[in-house]
């Protein structure tokens, strides 16, 4: 059976993440890169993934495509894609033509992860051929549209050979190979941050046209919050391979619940308005021995910190009927 390129029947993807747990097994002892996380990515919608460097968000993307690498594991949990399945227990095969022809994705070692030794026009139709696209001129109509559309001379793409792209220009190859399969659901991990601040937002616009356009599901990691703010319906902030806070981009915004993502926001550069001042979070995120201590994993940085923070971790808990935190001073009081 060919790939039908057609939208029309399709309905948007959501997926259900319940009690997943991966683990980087390294000398210090196991790290909980993702720690048990409980969560909803809403069908048709653009879901930002938000945090520091470290917080787990590219191993949170990877095992939600079964993709963790060595020596990474994924040890427990469900990822659920509708009309897919369980990725954590489908077949290899079936795992295999999800990704790509159901879950777009670009990695962020992208720029890296294209072949040297091929052209970007051959190497899309060995995407195509891997996943049974019967018309391979259409999909390389699709790729020249979706490389133009992002401000690329299209057919000079497409005869090069990675090591003739700049940075920037694999960027945008990368989105251009995590849409031409026409997948529904899109996960772009860091995608333009080769790009400058202009670029950026421009490639960022399209990947919302597009998103709009065919009705996806779009996962958009990023450690920047006005990304998130401009693109992002929905955020979730990560912290130390856990959930800290997550809800519509708008609400959590005007009103952040954690005192983690009052940080974020503070640190958002804002180039525009009054002399106000990006504020950088104090201290470091977790490492391999503070994963491990009772208590909240933010309680050292933490501005409100009281007693309940230092002795047990807090519950990730609904604020609302959209919004959840993992917070103390917000459920519990002195
Ligand atoms: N290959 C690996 N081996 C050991 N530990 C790893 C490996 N990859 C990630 N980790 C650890 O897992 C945790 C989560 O890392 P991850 O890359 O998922 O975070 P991230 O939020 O995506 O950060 P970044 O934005 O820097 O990619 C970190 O503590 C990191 O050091």
């Amino acid at each position: 059976m060919g790939v039908n390129l057609s939208r029309a029947h399709v309905q948007p993807v959501g997926i259900s993440i319940r009690n997943l747990k991966v683990v980087y097994h390294t000398g210090q002892g196991d790290i909980p890169a993702v720690n048990g996380i409980n969560l909803d990515i809403p069908a048709g919608q653009i879901t930002g993934i938000i945090g520091e460097s470290g917080s787990g968000k590219s191993t949170l993307a990877m095992a939600l495509m079964n993709a963790v690498p060595h020596p990474g594991q994924i040890v427990s949990g469900s990822v659920v894609v509708d009309g897919i399945g369980d990725m954590l227990k489908i077949d290899k095969e079936s795992r295999r033509q999800a990704r790509g022809r159901h879950i777009g994705f670009v990695f962020q070692a992208a720029q890296n992860s294209l072949n040297p030794l091929r052209r970007i026009g051959h190497q899309v139709l060995d995407l195509g051929r891997s996943h049974n696209v019967k018309d391979l001129r259409a999909l390389i109509r699709r790729a020249k549209d979706l490389l133009t559309r992002m401000g690329l001379n299209a057919d000079r793409v497409l005869t090069s050979y990675q090591h003739e792209l700049s940075g920037g220009m694999r960027q945008r190859v990368g989105i251009m190979f995590a849409l031409v399969l026409d997948a529904q659901v899109v996960i772009l991990d860091e995608p333009t941050t080769a790009l400058d601040m202009i670029s950026q937002a421009a490639v960022l616009q399209i990947v919302r046209q597009i998103h709009v356009e065919r009705g996806l599901t779009t996962i958009l990691i990023t450690h920047d919050m006005g990304v998130v703010a401009d693109l992002a319906d929905n955020v979730v902030v990560m912290y130390g391979g856990e959930l800290a806070e997550a809800g519509p981009t708008e609400q959590v915004l005007a009103h952040p619940a954690h005192p983690y993502t009052q940080g974020l926001i503070r640190a958002i550069p804002r180039i525009t308005g009054e002399l106000e001042q990006a504020v950088a979070l104090p201290g470091s995120p977790p490492d391999a021995v503070t994963f491990f201590q009772p208590g909240c994993l933010f309680a050292a940085r933490c501005p409100l910190r009281f007693a309940p923070c230092e002795l047990t971790r807090p519950v990730y808990e609904r604020l609302g009927p959209s919004r959840h935190v993992a917070c103390f001073r917000v459920t519990q009081h002195d």
